[in-house]
């Protein structure tokens, strides 16, 4: 479904060079969900733009379903980290819900039924005719997920989505995104800088190097798709997987690589 080659990112100007991505190359099939974890600063947000079509790579390419990205594809949706600054706030829910489902030309009716749809989807059903800095920060971000959601995605982009939300809220976010993937059949590719959150949530985690960016390790994560917060966080098999993920994190930290004992093939 993705396809990422050779991916180079160099931001220039100002009298500053920087290679925030030097050369990452991985793909993600469809209906997948893969989690992108990676050292601060270590190109995370860059990479995730170049794949949504909102950056031009330096070098190398991303393809969707075989096709060159080079603008924002039709089949794709962003979620961003600050829902404060990615809602409109004259708008209500309802309409935040709706505007990019203008661009897709659709009927007045048909628009209505895919915002309603995503709103209850979300459980916010109720919230509709609210604006959303009358919501909290939790039901900002899933207004953020059902306007993602009525868009009607073949692929979502979720860019450390929870990473201002408190903890609480957080996991229920996490099951939320599980649970959409899981009926609505869309390939996810999210990105966070939080270890246990890229266990739980992915079926496969790419760590990323410090910058600048290459592919550091793969890791199948082998746990049961039936996950809960309270009982597959305690499970062995999941504190293996973090402790791996962390090791080749602080190695990539250090420029180094780390052998590994158990982890399983990717596919
Ligand atoms: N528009 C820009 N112009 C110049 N440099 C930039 C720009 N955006 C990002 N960078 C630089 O590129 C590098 C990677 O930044 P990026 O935001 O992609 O990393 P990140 O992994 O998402 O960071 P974090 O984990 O802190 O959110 C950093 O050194 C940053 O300063």
């Amino acid at each position: 479904m993705l396809d990422v080659r050779g991916l180079k990112k160099v931001y220039e100007g100002s009298g500053r060079r920087t290679e925030a991505v030097r050369d990452l190359t991985f793909t993600v099939e469809a209906r997948e969900l893969v989690c992108l974890v990676g050292p601060s600063g270590c190109g995370k947000t860059t990479l995730l733009k170049c794949v949504g079509g909102l950056l031009r790579p330096t070098a190398g390419e991303v393809r969707l379903a075989g096709r060159a990205v080079s603008g924002p594809p039709p089949g794709m949706a962003f979620v961003f980290q600050e829902y404060g600054r990615s809602l409109f706030p004259w708008m209500r829910v309802g309409d935040n819900v709706e505007l990019p489902l203008k661009q897709k030309g659709l009927s007045k009716q048909h628009r209505r039924a895919l915002v309603a749809d995503a709103l209850d989807a979300v459980g916010l059903t109720d919230a509709a005719g609210a604006y959303p800095w009358q919501l909290s920060g939790g039901m900002q971000q899933r207004v953020a997920i059902a306007r993602a959601l009525a868009y009607e995605p073949d692929v979502l982009l979720m860019d450390e989505p929870f990473a201002a939300v408190d903890a609480q809220t957080r996991a229920d976010l996490e099951d939320l995104v599980r649970r959409l993937w899981r009926e609505r059949a869309m390939t996810i590719l999210f990105v966070t800088h939080d270890i246990d959150e890229a266990v739980y949530l992915g079926q496969r985690v790419i760590v990323l190097s410090a910058s600048p960016t290459v592919v550091q390790d793969q890791l199948k994560v082998d746990l049961p798709d039936a996950r809960d917060q309270v009982h597959t966080r305690v499970s062995p098999r999941f504190a293996d997987l973090r402790t791996q993920v962390y090791e080749q994190i602080q190695a990539a930290k250090r420029g180094e690589t780390v052998l590994k004992t158990d982890t399983p093939p990717l596919h």
